[in-house]
């Protein structure tokens, strides 16, 4: 595993109280950013070659193991090649669609997502968004992307009233990332949906590790934080990048990406066999 450049005392507590007691514990990976790469075309992203075995190896060993991703559940499913990953649970569209043993759980979307869709092309024309800006139409959700733009922070910050507006007047969230915009059905963050996992589980759990890389996993950070205030040992672990540093600076361990999460997963399967 990656030399991790962070390690708390209450990150060692969780770890240590994974490793005593595993068939109690919960882990949750982002998908992004987390497992798999950023690339510049949403739908060019791949898990990692070595992501999906290794969360097989840990499946088995541990009491849960989650996806929790922006992503719809599918899409993480397929694009993760997660098909055979015996166990897995993936929580998609941060908490509204559920993936589980091939069992897929999707929700219609609420009206509004159809009159944002429909609205969308005129208010980016509108707004000047330069031609590279790409929507990515997710059903329940569309995520305005600026990664392709020649100035791609400058393009997302022109954006982000513009959208706020929009996703007001059509009942809808923005929910902000590594250089997209999303217009979401609001009430579900990846904290409710982890919370929810938990609260379905119904058993307390031994121990939570949450991993994630972008803004939308804080919700999930926040989750583990209040956890640990209920007494339940907890890991953050962040994967590192220049794009993002609010992880960094709550997490518990800071690894190199998305090589140093799945070594992560690796070497706590190791540990746990
Ligand atoms: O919750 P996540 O699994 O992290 O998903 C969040 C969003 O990630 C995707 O966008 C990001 O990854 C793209 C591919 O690497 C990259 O091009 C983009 O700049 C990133 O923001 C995805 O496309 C979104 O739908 C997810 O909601």
């Amino acid at each position: 595993m990656n030399s991790p450049r962070s390690l708390t005392a209450a990150g060692a507590v969780g770890l240590d109280a994974i490793r005593e007691n595993p068939a109690g514990a919960v882990l949750g990976f982002d998908f992004d950013g987390t497992l798999a790469p950023i690339v510049a075309d949403p739908a060019a992203a791949r898990a990692h070659p070595d992501a999906a075995p290794a969360l097989a190896r840990l499946a088995p060993l541990v009491g849960s193991l989650l996806i929790v991703t922006g992503r719809p559940a599918a899409v993480a499913v397929e694009y993760g090649g997660f098909e055979d990953v015996d166990g897995l649970v993936v929580l998609g569209q941060y908490g509204l669609e559920r993936w589980d043993s091939g069992a897929l759980t999707v929700p219609e979307p609420p009206p509004g997502v159809a009159e944002a869709r429909a609205k969308l092309p005129g208010v980016l024309a509108a707004a000047g968004a330069p031609p590279e800006t790409f929507v990515e139409d997710k059903g329940q959700a569309l995520a305005v992307h600026t990664r392709r733009c020649a100035e791609p922070q400058v393009a997302l910050d022109r954006l982000r009233s513009i959208l706020a507006a929009l996703a007001e007047r059509t009942g809808l969230a923005v929910e902000p990332g590594r250089y997209v915009l999303e217009l979401r059905p609001p009430g579900m963050d990846k904290g409710k949906a982890l919370r929810a996992y938990l609260d379905d589980r119904g058993t307390r759990p031994s121990a939570v590790l949450f991993a994630g890389d972008d803004l939308g996993d804080l919700a999930a950070f926040d989750a583990v934080d209040a956890l640990r205030a209920e007494g339940v040992p907890g890991v953050l672990v962040c994967s590192g990048s220049t794009e993002v540093t609010a992880l960094a600076e709550r997490a518990d361990l800071v690894v190199d990406g998305p090589a140093g999460v799945v070594d992560l997963i690796g070497s706590l399967a190791d540990s746990l066999s």
